[in-house]
């Protein structure tokens, strides 16, 4: 065990004892027992070496975090000192450098008003309300499409077809939905989530650049230049969109909706806040941001709950049954319904919490040496607080590793377990000034989602087809092998069904 009284440098100079951890090879620390499922691993070690540990992978020093408490002086009290990204190697390019968006900027001006600008502009809950009828109009296309499949009894990937409903909203809401023709639509959802799988595969897989900066020139596993590709294919999709924009603008005629573009275009042009400049750069940064943000963290957790319900089907008769006692099977369910529907939220959360989307959420990087439970924490170093282990922690939750949606209703014993992060036992968006952007509009997508899926489908696997439930970790966490099923109409009328 490496730690207590160690004088360590390479990102831990100074005075002060490191946590203690795993001694590690010579040069390369860690990095020959690391476990590709990195959240598992690193809750391997905290069994051993406790709430903090330190590891070391190749010249890097992690610092993984796992407890309430440390969580707490880690994201909140000591917030600021801790709000820092150590950008990984494959984020440089498709975060346009790492300065340009909200992910990867350090906390600073640019950071506040692109958070701002998102936050308050888009994501609130007013924000929201604003393009209202354009998620009710692609859910209804997603509806129309699955009762075509129904009709067929042919299978649906789950996920697939989340991923195409989120995206479709979330660029929706950023340039509107006037982006070609259904068809033309469908391809470039495809494209993109293919282009967004690789990315978080990337983000999530280990990387030599990362591990030795000093290598990083020789980029030896050729991931940036792969990230490279991808951004540039990112980066003329938005050019064209922007493009299109700019010149049906210059053309006259009718002004376009007031959609997230219109006005980051209308900021650009105004050159920032009058503080801060806002380029286009930041424009198709921000894009990428939501984009590579918003689409799998959300439809991965749809299709989790969808699993978990799948596996037990006393819980799916309580959503249904709720759905039914709300909605009726008369009609279609509407987002002005999602108020009311507190058993499928309490699934929503259960699902984050035993499934987090970010199971060890993005990792932190402290602008100076620290003190976090008595051991120092040196400047530069990587903090990973492992939110998957934290809300599976038995000294917390009861049966820690059952889906029991349940312990989230009545007040969940009498603790606020938001999604504000205010109790940091239960922090599946984070807490703290980096908490996640879109909270708001994850909640109303996922819930809309799964309410969609449950009140109007009967769903079931195909034939010799078996439910399992394991993970994969790639930043984001997905479902090892893709939720597939075969949906049954259960609306009363088909014509419910029309888009
Ligand atoms: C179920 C869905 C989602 C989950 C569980 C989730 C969770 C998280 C977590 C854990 C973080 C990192 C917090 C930290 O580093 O301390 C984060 C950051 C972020 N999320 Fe989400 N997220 C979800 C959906 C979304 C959506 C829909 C959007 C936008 C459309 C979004 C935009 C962002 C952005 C921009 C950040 C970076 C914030 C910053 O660095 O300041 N997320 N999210």
């Amino acid at each position: 065990v490496r730690g207590r009284g160690s004088k360590s440098n390479a990102n831990g100079n100074g005075g002060g004892s490191l946590p203690p951890g795993p001694t590690g090879l010579p040069l390369v620390g860690s990095l020959p027992s690391l476990d590709p499922q990195l959240h598992v691993y690193f809750a391997r070690l905290a069994d051993r070496y406790g709430p903090i540990f330190s590891i070391r992978l190749g010249s890097k020093l992690g610092v993984v975090v796992t407890s309430p408490s440390l969580a707490r002086e880690v994201l909140r009290e000591q917030d600021l000192v801790f709000s820092g990204r150590d950008v990984p190697d494959a984020a440089r390019s498709i975060s346009y450098g790492g300065g340009q968006n909200i992910v990867w900027n350090p906390v600073g001006p640019t950071w506040r008003l692109l958070r701002r600008v998102c936050v308050r502009e888009m994501l609130s809950p007013a924000g929201l309300d604003n393009v209202h009828g354009l998620r009710a109009r692609e859910f209804r296309a997603t509806l129309a499409h699955l009762h075509a499949q129904a009709v067929a009894a042919a299978p649906v990937d789950v996920g697939a077809q989340m991923f195409l409903t989120v995206m479709n909203v979330i660029t929706g809401t950023l340039w509107g939905g006037n982006v070609g023709s259904d068809s033309e639509r469908a391809a470039v959802g495809k494209d993109f989530r293919h282009l967004v799988a690789e990315i978080t595969d990337m983000l999530g897989a280990p990387n030599v650049s990362d591990f030795f900066p000093a290598l990083a020139r020789f980029d030896l596993q050729g991931i940036r230049r792969k990230s490279d590709v991808l951004k540039e294919r990112f980066n003329q999709m938005f050019a064209r969109i922007i493009e299109q924009r700019i010149s049906a603008e210059r053309a006259g005629g009718e002004p376009p909706a007031p959609d997230f573009l219109e006005y980051m275009l209308k900021l650009e042009k105004e050159g920032g806040d009058g503080k801060t400049s806002f380029t286009m750069t930041n424009v198709k940064a921000l894009l990428m941001d939501m984009v590579v943000g918003g689409t799998e963290t959300t439809s991965n957790t749809v299709e989790w709950a969808m699993a978990e319900l799948m596996q037990k089907p006393e819980l799916m008769a309580k959503v249904r049954q709720e759905l039914d006692a709300v909605v009726g099977r008369d009609a279609v369910v509407e987002e002005s319904h999602l108020p009311q529907l507190h058993y499928l939220h309490a699934v929503l959360k259960e699902t984050l919490r035993l499934h987090p989307a970010l199971p060890l959420m993005v990792p932190h990087c402290p602008s100076a040496d620290a003190t976090v439970g008595g051991y120092r924490v040196p400047a530069g170093c990587r903090v990973f607080v492992n939110v998957w282990a934290i809300m599976r922690d038995p000294a917390v939750w009861k049966d820690p590793q059952e889906f029991i949606p349940e312990r989230f209703l009545g007040g969940g014993e009498g603790r606020k377990w938001d999604f504000n992060g205010s109790e940091m036992d239960y922090l599946p968006f984070g807490s703290g000034r980096r908490i996640c952007a879109g909270i708001a509009m994850a909640d109303r997508m996922t819930a809309y989602s799964l309410a969609m899926l449950l009140q109007a489908f009967d769903w079931e696997l195909p034939a010799g087809a078996r439910l399992e439930l394991d993970e994969k970790f790639a930043i984001v966490m997905k479902k090892a092998t893709p939720l597939v099923a075969v949906p049954t109409p259960r609306l009363s009328k088909p014509e419910l069904y029309s888009a």
